[in-house]
């Protein structure tokens, strides 16, 4: 468990956590790392922790550069107990009157998790903070993507440490962008899909008030994932891409069935969907899980919904995931609801109705058909599927 320099005096001391495969309702196939920040100055900082099983892996990379109880200052970009949780480990080591560094909201989160009076110092856009030859200055990303989530800048060596902006959950030995290349650019975007897409319009402010201030940035470490070192403008140009929403040519199936009825009306759609020259993406829910399906539906230009009816509901899968959508506010899209039922058959109302909450453009009336569908109902599906891909097209023009 060695530290890692990533410049001079500056250790990466995070944790890699191989094995967690559901990060709150977020699937990690490929695990995830927390990364913290050790600066090694006349005084000693360390920026941000790691969640509370991996603390002793924390201190034993830090023992490596600096005993821990050496720690002079304490920064906090990001409350949430993936990288607050070891904090208390390390508060209690350290001299009753370390300062922790943190944004307002930060010291009241803080509080409302731990119940602890630390030395809060809190911070807000532009402080500033020596550590000796090098000086530290905070710029508070409020809402990106908690109420307290705040940069760490350090101008000295133009490296940005960002909190959980510009992350990704993928667990590796590798530690930067250029030991592992383009495939880290779909984790990237799923973590954007999932967890910053709901705040989108402060992206674009925030990456317009950078710009603005023409912060020099030779290194991004976020608080997951690998640092962008090879070139941080290109994940800063991707979150600005991201953020506009604009949407593709491309549609997202969404569907659950129980004897197939739903999947055949999905299937004649897709056909039309073909016909028109349009991307699709064909998503069992219980096959797909909703943060893969988040992930497709971010840039594609229509979401179509189907659902059985059951026990005069729909799916609770199709519910799960409608209301993980709503949750994350995706914008610009025509939508549509599909499904097959037995003798009530109030599922797609439902799903319309959910869809219509959410914003999306509704061009036609949701369709459903009674138990198993014949070549007339697949044919007037096909007819769906074509009036959602010239709504869509439409859009895209
Ligand atoms: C447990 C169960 C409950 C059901 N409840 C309803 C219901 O309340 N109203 C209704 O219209 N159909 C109900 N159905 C019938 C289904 O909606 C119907 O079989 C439909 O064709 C299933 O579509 P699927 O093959 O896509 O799952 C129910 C079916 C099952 C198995």
């Amino acid at each position: 468990m060695k530290p890692l320099e990533i410049a001079k005096d500056i250790y990466w001391v995070g944790a890699i956590d191989w094995n967690i495969r559901d990060f709150h309702g977020y699937s990690t196939y490929q695990g995830t790392t927390y990364n913290a920040f050790l600066i090694v100055d006349e005084k000693v900082a360390l920026i941000d922790a790691v969640k509370e099983e991996f603390t002793n892996d924390m201190f034993s990379r830090i023992s490596q550069v600096v005993d821990p109880s050496k720690i002079d200052i304490v920064i906090s970009n990001h409350t949430e107990m993936d990288h607050s949780g070891g904090l208390p480990k390390v508060m209690h080591r350290l001299a009753k009157d370390t300062p922790l560094y943190c944004s307002n909201n930060g010291m009241k989160n803080l509080k409302a998790h731990f119940h602890q009076e630390w030395n809060f110092q809190p911070v807000k856009s532009g402080d500033e903070l020596s550590l000796g030859k090098r000086t530290l200055s905070f710029l508070e990303t409020r809402m990106l993507h908690w109420p307290d989530s705040m940069f760490t800048y350090l101008p000295s060596d133009k490296i940005l440490f960002s909190s959980d902006a510009f992350g990704q959950h993928y667990a590796s030995l590798e530690r930067f962008d250029d030991e592992v290349g383009e495939m880290i650019m779909p984790h990237a975007a799923k973590y954007y899909a999932n967890i910053l897409l709901p705040f989108s319009q402060l992206v674009t402010k925030l990456v317009d008030q950078v710009t603005e201030m023409g912060l020099e940035i030779n290194m991004i470490c976020p608080d997951h994932g690998i640092l962008w070192r090879k070139d941080p403008g290109k994940i800063i140009q991707a979150y600005a891409e991201w953020a506009k929403q604009t949407p593709k040519k491309k549609v997202v199936v969404v569907y659950d069935t129980m004897w197939h009825s739903t999947e055949k009306m999905a299937d004649a759609m897709v056909e039309a969907f073909k016909d028109l020259g349009i991307e699709a993406r064909v998503m069992h829910i219980r096959s797909c899980h909703r943060s893969e399906i988040m992930t497709e539906v971010m840039d594609a230009g229509a979401v179509v919904v189907g659902s059985p009816t059951i026990n005069n509901n729909m799916f609770p899968t199709v519910a799960d995931f409608l209301t993980y959508m709503k949750g994350l506010k995706p914008k610009n899209k025509v939508g549509g609801a599909f499904g097959s039922y037995g003798w009530s058959g109030e599922a797609v109302k439902q799903v319309n109705a959910e869809l219509e909450a959410s914003g999306f453009d509704l061009p036609n009336d949701p369709l459903r058909v009674q138990y198993i569908p014949d070549g007339d109902s697949l044919q007037a599906c096909y007819a769906l599927g074509e009036q959602i891909g010239q709504a869509l097209l439409k859009k895209v023009e």
